[in-house]
């Protein structure tokens, strides 16, 4: 027997029995023809022959097999989805079919040429998107029929073709069941059309209504079509009160109640190769063929090749030009009230005090970054301000210079009207606290550096006049405002994980496709595809890298001050981190953009709770403990120590991020498999 189900029961979460203590009993090397209405079943029990589904109770036995799983080359299948990857060619779909049945080159090369003859196929070099759907469904059924298997499952494989060709179909598959005992298993809408199967069935709400050649059932119902037979078992399934008869065309009413089975005959045809065959599986063919499939694909796809190449290199160049650079001409006020001591002494700079003047101050300033507009009175500084033509004034009061010749001078015993008239004001549009803050710091460096040059020019220690404050930095630059040091590693590591993510998306887009389903009946494992994308993904991931390094450290001056080696092989960890990762969400999730959504929540969440880009120190203590169990902070954290302080593998912060990296490869991979199993139930 080709085929025997046994009280079968299938249901699809708590709803109503699909499938509803069902028997079907396929002979080998018969045509069976299976009938219904649209959503009586048909696909879900088709599924469960091939293996991707299992029934939830009762007993399956396909080709003596008496195990869910994989037929691999045993069986062809035919989705009702066209299942093929776009952006290959016909050939390579067929060729990637032949090599995960493990063919040998020459089997394929004939086979592909007498399939594309007797199907009629477009010119084998014609691109899967580019073919009108007829034609996707007949280079959809070449591939279910490459490898001449003994069992063909076809879910309604004459749908939109042409009857010329519906019927040198059908005459094939007569051929190949009575010359090679080829067990062919079909569901159609198109009842007239199983006449030439060996055995029909009908089925209705889970159920058979009737198993039987349709020579005996034309006879027992003593009808001229089947379509009649149909119809007539319809009326006689006395559960169904409200049948409307003149809608019956080619589909059944939904009704599902549960029903006797009931047997008419069977047809039993023995054909001479009945010993049960072995499910072969070509681990390294079905490898290649997978690695020759995703390589393809990356090449053509340009959202591929648009989110692997340029997206990294765009996010570099925005985050150097756009992130903590200096500002450029900023526009402020500048308030002196007695124009004639705005330069006392321009010429002789080196004589004592006579750089005293605020010009002396201002020109401190570097010209691209402060721009210093005259303003005639404190209210029209405001004004500015307020209308947003300038962000800030700076105000100096009414004989600054010669207060501030005598504050100098007189120090201690400076009088109010001293001390008050050589104190200069900024007031700043505050809403933009970046800018303030910038222009603050300089401010006040500017005014360090300007008393630091009139104590030289009066001969006398600069030092005197600093600030008595002296700061070191052991790791990273003294320069202030360096924030984009301080991110670069940060931004490497979101980054490089965030498109190692996105693996996901190309996953699940294949099972929404039906991609997934029908390499996983021709052998393909979830360890296959692991190890595929494993190879491809690490390729993608270095190129990343190269990208990465080659720009930060070669054009913008990142400095890697600890082992490359240890660098280098962080961001390695954190690209395979990613993308076992993104296979876990594939694995979680059934929807493209359900999966688009839940890479985008990591990569916010990570970008803004990991420290790459804000100091955690500066986080709630609460979001500061939380953050340690995203991927990316521990990660982060580690690559800073190496690219800035320089440290090894000795100091736990380094460790720490490889270790991180691999719990989060092993937990995602272990996920993967639990998935996969109860995927498969
Ligand atoms: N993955 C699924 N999850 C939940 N319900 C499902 C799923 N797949 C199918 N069903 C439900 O199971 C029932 C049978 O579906 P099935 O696809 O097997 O019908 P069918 O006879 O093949 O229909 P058609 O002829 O239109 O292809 C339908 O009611 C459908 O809504």
């Amino acid at each position: 027997m080709a085929l025997k189900v046994k009280n079968g029961f299938k249901r699809y979460g708590n709803d109503k029995f699909v499938l509803n203590n069902l028997n079907v009993n396929v002979d080998r090397g018969e045509i069976y023809g299976l009938l219904g209405a649209s959503g009586c079943g048909k696909t879900t029990l088709l599924s469960c022959v091939v293996g991707l589904r299992k029934l939830d109770a009762g007993e399956i036995i396909v080709l003596g097999q008496d195990a869910y799983g994989q037929l691999g080359g045993l069986c062809g299948y035919m989705p009702q989805e066209i299942s093929l990857l776009n952006s290959l060619s016909i050939f390579e779909s067929l060729e990637y079919f032949g090599m995960l049945y493990g063919m040998s080159s020459t089997m394929r090369q004939s086979q592909i040429k007498f399939l594309s003859t007797f199907l009629d196929l477009p010119p084998l070099n014609s691109c899967i998107q580019d073919l009108s759907g007829g034609q996707k469904r007949r280079v959809s059924l070449a591939t279910a029929m490459i490898h001449n298997p003994p069992l063909l499952v076809l879910d309604e494989p004459t749908v939109g073709l042409d009857p010329l060709l519906r019927q040198r179909i059908w005459e094939h598959l007569v051929q190949i069941s009575r010359d090679c005992g080829t067990t062919i298993i079909l569901s159609t809408h198109y009842i007239e059309e199983t006449r030439r199967c060996d055995k029909v069935g009908f089925m209705r709400g889970g159920q058979l209504l009737a198993e039987a050649s349709p020579k005996s059932l034309l006879s027992q119902f003593n009808c001229d079509s089947l379509e009649s037979v149909a119809l007539q078992l319809c009326r006689e399934d006395k559960h169904i009160l409200d049948y409307n008869e003149n809608n019956y065309t080619s589909e059944f009413n939904e009704a599902v109640q549960i029903k006797s089975y009931r047997k008419v005959s069977i047809s039993m045809q023995i054909h001479p190769n009945q010993i049960t065959p072995v499910v072969e599986t070509h681990h390294h063919k079905i490898i290649w063929a997978l690695l020759m499939k995703f390589w393809y694909r990356h090449l053509r796809d340009w959202r591929c090749l648009t989110a692997e190449f340029v997206l990294p290199i765009m996010i570099i160049l925005v985050m150097q030009n756009v992130i903590g650079l200096p500002p450029r001409n900023l526009k402020i006020g500048v308030l002196t009230p007695n124009s004639d001591e705005y330069c006392i002494n321009n010429s002789t700079l080196t004589e004592c005090f006579a750089n005293i003047g605020i010009c002396n101050f201002l020109q401190k300033f570097d010209d691209s970054k402060v721009e210093w507009i005259p303003i005639n009175s404190y209210e029209n500084g405001i004004q500015s301000i307020r209308l947003g033509n300038t962000i800030g004034l700076l105000q100096f009061p009414v004989d600054f210079s010669t207060h501030f010749k005598n504050r100098m001078v007189y120090r201690n015993f400076a009088s109010n009207e001293t001390i008050q008239g050589s104190t200069i004001s900024l007031v700043m549009d505050e809403s933009n606290v970046i800018i303030a803050s910038w222009m603050k710091l300089t401010v006040v460096k500017k005014y360090l550096e300007f008393i630091s040059s009139i104590a030289s020019a009066c001969n006398l220690n600069p030092a005197i006049v600093a600030e008595p404050l002296k700061f070191n930095a052991i790791y990273g630059s003294m320069e202030i405002w360096k924030v984009i040091s301080y991110m670069q590693p940060g931004i490497t590591i979101l980054t490089v994980f965030m498109l190692a993510n996105s693996i996901a998306i190309l996953w699940v887009e294949d099972r929404e496709k039906g991609l997934e389903d029908r390499d996983y009946v021709a052998g393909v494992k979830l360890w296959h595809r692991m190890v595929c994308y494993f190879a491809t993904e690490s390729i993608i991931g270095f190129i990343h890298l190269v990208i990465f390094f080659s720009l930060l450290t070669g054009v913008y001056g990142m400095e890697i001050r600890g082992s490359w080696y240890l660098a280098v092989g962080l961001v390695m960890m954190t690209a395979i981190c990613g993308f076992t990762m993104g296979w876990m969400f594939a694995m979680l999730k059934d929807n493209v953009l359900e999966t688009i959504i839940l890479i985008l929540f990591m990569s916010i969440t990570q970008a803004s709770c990991s420290g790459g880009m804000w100091p955690m120190e500066m986080a709630n203590p609460i979001y500061r403990h939380l953050a340690k169990l995203l991927p990316a902070t521990i990660i982060i954290e580690s690559f800073q120590s190496i690219c800035i302080r320089g440290w090894g593998l000795s100091h736990s912060s380094v460790l720490n991020g490889f270790l991180t990296a691999s719990v989060y490869i092993a937990i995602s991979i272990s996920v993967c498999f639990l998935a996969e199993r109860r995927r498969r139930r």
